[in-house]
């Protein structure tokens, strides 16, 4: 595999009622397996929906996008979710946990359905890891927003992926706790060979990643 990710002229592209609306138009990028990528640039720029296409959340209207080395914009759901199971993960700014769940079941059980060995191990592991081993058992409504992200963080990185998308990852925290998560998401995927690709308002953040690539009007520039 040449690349982890990789665009190629890539449109996006919704009917609204004032007609067609291209919200990305003809974005190319490849990412290098075990890097670290920043995409930045004003709000409405086409970062999430960029990040949304690249993980095979959205298909594009128009262009190629390349997977773990795989051509995904022709994929029907099942092959795309076998593709991404366990390989590709994503961290949201809203956490997006499950609520009825506890922190080791939010962590462990996507590990089950990758079928992956050890799995209460590896969540009880990376709980540890993210400083959370004392509120395994707690449900995510009786955790901070820090903490719930550094159970998204455990549950994104806790298959040992090789990408991991992530998407304002710090946009509701507080700057403290913020920079916590950010200490993780760097630290945690520089540890492995897993390439991190990560949606931010924060110049800061951005900083630490190894490449910045600047959105504007749904164009890298
Ligand atoms: N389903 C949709 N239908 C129509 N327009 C959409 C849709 N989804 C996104 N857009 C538009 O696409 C543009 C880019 O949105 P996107 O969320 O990718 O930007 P962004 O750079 O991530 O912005 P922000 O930093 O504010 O989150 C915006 O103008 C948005 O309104």
């Amino acid at each position: 595999m040449t690349h982890a990710l990789e665009l190629k002229d890539v449109w996006l592209t919704f009917p609204t009622a004032e007609g067609p609306l291209d919200v990305l138009k003809g974005v190319s990028l490849a990412v290098e397996p075990g890097g670290s990528v920043a995409i930045v640039g004003p709000s409405g720029s086409g970062k999430s929906s960029l990040i949304s296409v690249a993980a095979g959340l959205e298909k594009p209207s128009r262009g190629e996008v390349s997977l773990l080395g795989e051509r995904i914009e022709s994929l029907g759901e099942d092959q795309l979710a076998r593709l991404r199971r366990g390989r590709v993960s994503m961290v949201f700014q809203s956490f997006h946990l499950l609520e009825t769940m506890t922190a080791f079941d939010n962590v462990r059980t996507p590990l089950e359905i990758a079928g992956l060995d050890r799995v209460s191990a590896r969540a009880n592991d990376w709980l540890d890891r993210v400083g959370l081993s004392r509120r395994r058992l707690h449900y995510p409504g009786q955790l901070s927003g820090g903490e719930r992200q550094r159970v998204a963080v455990a549950r994104a990185l806790s298959s040992d992926p090789a990408l991991v998308f992530a998407d304002e990852p710090t946009g509701n925290l507080d700057a403290e706790s913020g920079r916590g998560v950010a200490d993780l998401l760097f630290d945690l995927t520089n540890e492995g060979s897993t390439t991190l690709v990560i949606v931010t308002h924060d110049d800061e953040l951005a900083a630490r990643a190894a490449r910045i690539v600047h959105m504007r009007d749904g164009r890298i520039v």
